[in-house]
């Protein structure tokens, strides 16, 4: 669906993208991260047409963007958490109906889309507000809906959850999940939330001072670059030695123990069985927005170990 080679674009003398090369197949969900003004805005630009690159081939679904942007733009969607494609004075039913209008979209597929996105969204309690006064989650969820009214094959998510709370967050982050198991809609993602990651999408692509430095699983980012694994382990009496070969006690308190250690779970938890009757044991994974700051902050990717 997406292909970038040896992508470079500068802003006079500061260079935003260099290099960066990735493809991503159709209905596949990959998550962009890094820090701000990494370079993640503007790949996204050049991928919706809206910047030409220095240097580098870049195709969408076969086309090129900037080229043929009028073609291009008919099969995209784009919902930014900061702002609205929505007419802030219009109730949310006309905007889309204004939308329908621009991309041309047949009356019955338009009416077929609307019933079918105002029942996941539960859009019907506010299609005839304006959009000056929707909350952000309801705003978010009729941008969704306009986004993807005229069936586009791609949709790029800038922060989508931004500023909602846990269970609105959810909502979104389900409906994202139907319609790409649904319609197959390949979705690109940049996002600061972590939680939109892991649910979403397996892939992540990581750039930092314009270079992608990491384009791979969540989960071997996390084993990459993430602290220790922890094992919780619970004696059924106060052990009388509590050291294991290969792991390390984070903390003790009478027959509860926190060992950390690196790599597969089934050795540790065969070594700490075998030290005393166990009543019970559970691994802990390192939490991610720990791993991600961890590599942010420490400059990591920029030196692997
Ligand atoms: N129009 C522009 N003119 C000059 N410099 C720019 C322009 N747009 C971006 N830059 C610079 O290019 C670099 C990459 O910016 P970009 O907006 O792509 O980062 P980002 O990863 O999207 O950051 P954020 O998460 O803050 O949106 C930054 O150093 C930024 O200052």
């Amino acid at each position: 669906m997406i292909q970038v080679h040896h992508l470079h674009k500068r802003f006079a003398r500061k260079v935003a993208v260099e290099d960066v090369s990735f493809t991503i197949p159709r209905g596949e969900i990959v998550g962009y991260l890094g820090p701000n003004g990494a370079g993640k805005s503007t790949t996204i630009k050049v991928l919706t047409g809206l910047l030409v690159p220095d240097s580098g081939a870049v195709t969408v679904g076969g086309l090129v963007p900037w080229k043929q942007r009028r073609q291009h733009v008919a099969r995209l969607g784009a919902v930014f958490g900061q702002r609205t494609t929505l007419w802030w004075d219009l109730p949310v039913q006309e905007s889309l109906a204004l939308l329908r209008h621009i991309y041309r979209v047949p009356a019955g597929r338009f009416a077929e889309n609307l019933a079918h996105f105002t029942e996941l969204l539960e859009l019907g309690p506010f299609l005839g507000t304006p959009a000056r006064s929707l909350s952000l989650g309801q705003r978010m969820r009729a941008d969704l809906a306009a986004a993807l009214l005229h069936d586009p094959e791609l949709l790029f998510l800038d922060e989508p959850t931004v500023g909602l709370d846990v269970v609105a967050k959810e909502r979104i982050r389900e409906f994202v999940r139907a319609v790409n198991a649904e319609r197959g809609v390949t979705v690109l993602l940049t996002t600061h939330d972590l939680g939109d990651v892991e649910r979403l999408s397996r892939r992540v692509m990581m750039i930092d001072v314009g270079r992608l430095l990491f384009d791979g699983p969540l989960a071997q980012l996390q084993a990459q670059y993430g602290g220790e694994r922890e094992l919780w382990v619970e004696f059924e009496q106060t052990p009388a030695r509590s050291d294991v070969a290969g792991l390390r006690v984070l903390a003790s308190c009478g027959p509860r123990l926190r060992y950390g250690f690196r790599g597969p779970a089934a050795e540790p938890i065969a070594r700490v069985t075998a030290l005393a009757p166990v009543r019970d044991i559970t691994v802990r994974e390192p939490d991610i927005e720990a791993t991600i700051r961890r590599i942010y902050e420490g400059g990591l990717l920029h030196t692997p170990s």
